[in-house]
């Protein structure tokens, strides 16, 4: 049998649908900052039809969806068509009978603030909050939290965008807080521009994580240490080096790593942003697994896929130009 066939045989513990990156407009194709590579606003919200379509009948039936951030372009604040776009992708995620968990990443931040996200079908975090465990998310208006879909096996989703000069009030302490630390390690006139950079995530367009929030998920890292748990954790932007460019990671990755590095339960990471994806089995032995970007995915490709989750192991199914790859605990 070829690889990921040969390692399904059995019935998972639960399997889930992965996307990333769809960027979605109503426009006509454009590219990347550089002129490099072709984006697809438009053709993207087909190709996330088409993966609801395949997600919709698979059997087992999937637990949850995980939208891995950047669901609408930025293009869409510029035209005044956020509020619609947003609406056209969510209402091809209703289509699926099961909750889906949605990142927050740069674009939706481009398009609105914290509060309206928070008060959009992007917040995924569950109500009401777990009875026993470590609580749901760290305070504040971080859109992170945990949920466990069965014994054993939880997942963490952080936002990586905690720390950021987008979507914030300019006059709030958090904001004044992120442009220092920004301003400190990135003296560009473009705050945008990692040119010369020593650190070439400290970008505008990147974020990072709070000390808030690290101290909440190595609190939920520990917990799930206790009773022996296996931990998936997801945001939108990677955080190993191996699995992105030097640019795509968040601001403080480093410290997400050294929480994940002092617990024994995180067995991967998934994270959206770089639209080539990455993949990496960091020294700890955690798999980082970047997902391509719908966006920059040609209209008769796509990329999304399907991961199933063993007691050994993981197996993606890819579609498009996502790779098939088996990922051993
Ligand atoms: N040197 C640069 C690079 C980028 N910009 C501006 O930064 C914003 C973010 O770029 P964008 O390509 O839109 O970000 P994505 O999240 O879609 O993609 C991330 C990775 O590149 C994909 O692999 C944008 O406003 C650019 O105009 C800049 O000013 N200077």
């Amino acid at each position: 049998l070829p690889a990921p066939a040969a390692a399904m045989e059995a019935a998972p513990l639960v399997s889930f649908g992965v996307v990333a990156d769809i960027q979605y407009a109503d426009e006509e194709d454009g590219c990347d900052f550089w002129g490099r590579r072709r984006r697809y606003y438009r053709h993207s919200l087909r190709l996330l039809r088409a993966a609801v379509e395949v997600w919709a009948a698979e059997q087992p039936p999937l637990a949850f969806v995980v939208q891995l951030g950047d669901c609408i372009d930025g293009v869409n604040a510029r035209r005044g068509a956020a509020e619609g776009a947003l609406e056209r992708v969510l209402a091809a995620l209703r289509r699926l009978p099961v909750p889906v968990h949605h990142a927050w990443g740069n674009h939706e931040l481009y398009n609105f603030c914290r509060d309206r996200l928070a008060s959009s079908g992007l917040n995924s975090r569950p109500a009401p909050a777990p009875a026993a465990g470590p609580p749901a998310g760290p305070p504040g208006d971080c859109h992170a939290y945990h949920f466990s879909p069965a014994p054993r096996l939880r997942f963490v989703l952080l936002d990586g965008y905690d720390l950021s000069v987008l979507g914030r009030d300019p006059a709030s302490p958090s904001h004044r807080e992120s442009l220092r630390r920004l301003r400190e390690r990135n003296p560009n006139e473009n705050l945008n521009s990692p040119a010369g950079l020593k650190e070439p995530q400290f970008v505008e367009f990147n974020g990072g994580f709070s000390q808030t929030q690290l101290d909440w998920f190595d609190e939920v890292l520990k917990f799930s240490d206790e009773n022996q748990e296996k931990v998936v954790a997801m945001g939108h932007l990677p955080i190993h080096p191996d699995a992105s460019d030097k640019v795509c990671l968040a601001w403080n990755y480093e410290d997400a790593l050294s929480v994940i590095h002092s617990h024994q339960c995180v067995v991967c990471f998934l994270a959206g942003h770089l639209h080539d994806g990455g993949y990496c089995l960091d020294s700890h032995g955690v798999h980082h697994l970047t997902l391509e970007g719908i966006i920059e995915t040609p209209p008769e490709s796509n990329a999304f896929g399907t991961i199933y989750v063993y007691d050994d192991k993981m197996v993606l199914k890819g579609r498009g130009r996502i790779s098939d790859r088996v990922m051993y605990f």
